[in-house]
C-alpha cells in the first residue's frame, strides 16, 4: 500500500489505473480505524480493482466547541490495518493539502442537514458534503462506501450525488457492532469504563423499540417517548435525538403502519456523542412475533 498526502500525487497514482479501465473504490474515513471501517474496505475490495482509503479529520465538519483537536489519531496503526486488508492507496492529506486557503465554495444539503444530528451540530453536514465532494473530485471513484451507522450522513450523500449527478455509486454498509451490541465508533475510546458499560443501553433501546412495534405500537410520537424514557433509565445517558422517520427521506412519520420506519438515536455519555439507528419493518416484526 502506498500512502500519499497531496492531491497531485493521488491523481498521478490513479491515472494509469483509470486508463487501463480498472474500477476504483473509495473509503473515506477520519482514521483511528476499527472493524467497522475494515468492513467498508472489505466491501470495496470485493467490488473494485483498486481501493483508495482516505484519512482526513476534516475541520469543516467540526463546530467551534467540538473535539477537532483531540480527535484520536494513530496513522501507523491505521496503515498496518489497511495494508492487511489489501487496500492499495491511502490518501492522508494535511489540512494545508486539502484547504490551502479558506474555502469559499461549499456544498450544502440544507434541509436534510439541519435536522436530527444537524440540529445539535449546525453546519456539520455542509462540512461533510463539501469534503466528500472534494474527495470524489480528487479520486474520481466508481463507487464510494459509507456506514449505515451514520444514517443521516449516508442519506445526505446519496441525495447530494443524485442532485448534482456526481458520477459515483454510493454503497451503504451495515453497522458493525461490539460484543454487547454497541456500534463500533472511533469516539468510543473517549468513554470511561463506567460510560462504556452504560452505553450498551443504546443498542438495547433499538431492540426495545422493535419489541414495542411488535407488541402493536403504531404511534411514532409515543414510540419516541417510550424509547427516550428507556434511555433515561440509564443515569449516564443523555438522549439528544430520538426520532422515528421515513428511512428514504428522513421525513417525519405520524403512524407506524405497513412501511418500514427508521429509529435514529443520538445519545451523549459525558462529552461523547454516540449514534445508532435501526430500520424497523412492522410487517417483519409482527411476522416474527407470530412465528
Ligand atoms: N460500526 C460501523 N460499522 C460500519 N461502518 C462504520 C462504523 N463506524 C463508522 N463507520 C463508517 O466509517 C466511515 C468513516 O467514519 P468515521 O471515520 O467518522 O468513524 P466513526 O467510528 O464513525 O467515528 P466517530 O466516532 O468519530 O463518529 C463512515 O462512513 C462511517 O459511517
Ligand atoms: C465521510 C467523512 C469521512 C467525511 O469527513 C466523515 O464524515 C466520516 O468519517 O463519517
Ligand atoms: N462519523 C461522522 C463524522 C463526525 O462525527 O464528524
Amino acid at each position: 500500500m502506498q500512502t500519499l498526502t497531496t492531491i497531485a500525487e493521488l491523481r498521478a497514482a490513479l491515472a494509469p489505473h483509470r486508463l487501463d479501465g480498472r474500477s476504483i473504490g473509495l473509503v473515506p474515513t477520519m482514521g483511528y480505524l476499527h472493524v467497522g471501517h475494515m468492513e467498508l474496505a472489505r466491501r470495496a475490495r470485493a467490488d473494485n480493482d483498486i481501493v483508495v482509503a482516505t484519512i482526513f479529520v476534516n475541520p469543516l465538519q467540526f463546530g467551534a466547541n467540538e473535539d477537532l483537536a483531540r480527535y484520536p489519531r494513530d496513522l501507523a496503526r491505521d496503515q498496518a490495518m489497511l495494508e492487511a486488508e489489501g487496500v492499495h492507496y491511502l490518501f492522508a492529506p494535511g489540512v494545508q493539502d486539502m484547504y490551502p486557503r479558506p474555502m469559499e465554495t461549499v456544498v450544502d444539503v440544507p434541509k436534510l442537514g439541519a435536522e436530527l444530528e444537524g440540529s445539535v451540530r449546525p453546519g456539520h453536514f455542509a462540512g461533510v458534503a463539501t469534503v466528500v465532494t472534494k474527495l470524489f473530485n480528487i479520486a474520481g471513484p466508481d463507487r464510494a462506501y459509507f456506514g449505515e451507522k451514520d444514517f443521516q450522513q449516508l442519506t445526505i450523500i446519496r441525495r447530494m450525488v443524485a442532485d448534482l449527478a456526481q458520477p459515483v455509486e454510493v454503497i451503504g454498509v451495515p453497522t458493525v457492532r461490539e460484543a454487547d451490541g454497541l456500534a463500533c465508533s472511533s469516539r468510543n475510546v473517549y468513554l470511561s469504563a463506567e460510560e462504556r458499560s452504560a452505553a450498551a443501553i443504546v443498542p438495547r433501546a433499538l431492540e426495545e423499540a422493535e419489541r414495542l412495534v411488535a407488541a402493536g405500537e403504531t404511534d411514532a410520537k409515543r414510540l419516541e417517548e417510550a424509547v427516550t424514557a428507556f434511555l433515561r433509565a440509564e443515569p449516564l445517558a443523555r438522549p439528544e435525538v430520538v426520532a422515528v422517520r421515513d428511512p428514504e427521506t428522513l421525513a417525519e412519520v405520524g403512524g407506524i403502519g405497513e412501511k418500514p420506519v427508521l429509529l435514529l438515536l443520538f445519545v451523549r455519555f459525558g462529552s461523547t456523542k454516540l449514534l445508532d439507528n435501526r430500520v424497523i419493518d412492522p410487517k417483519n416484526v409482527k411476522t416474527a412475533k407470530v412465528a
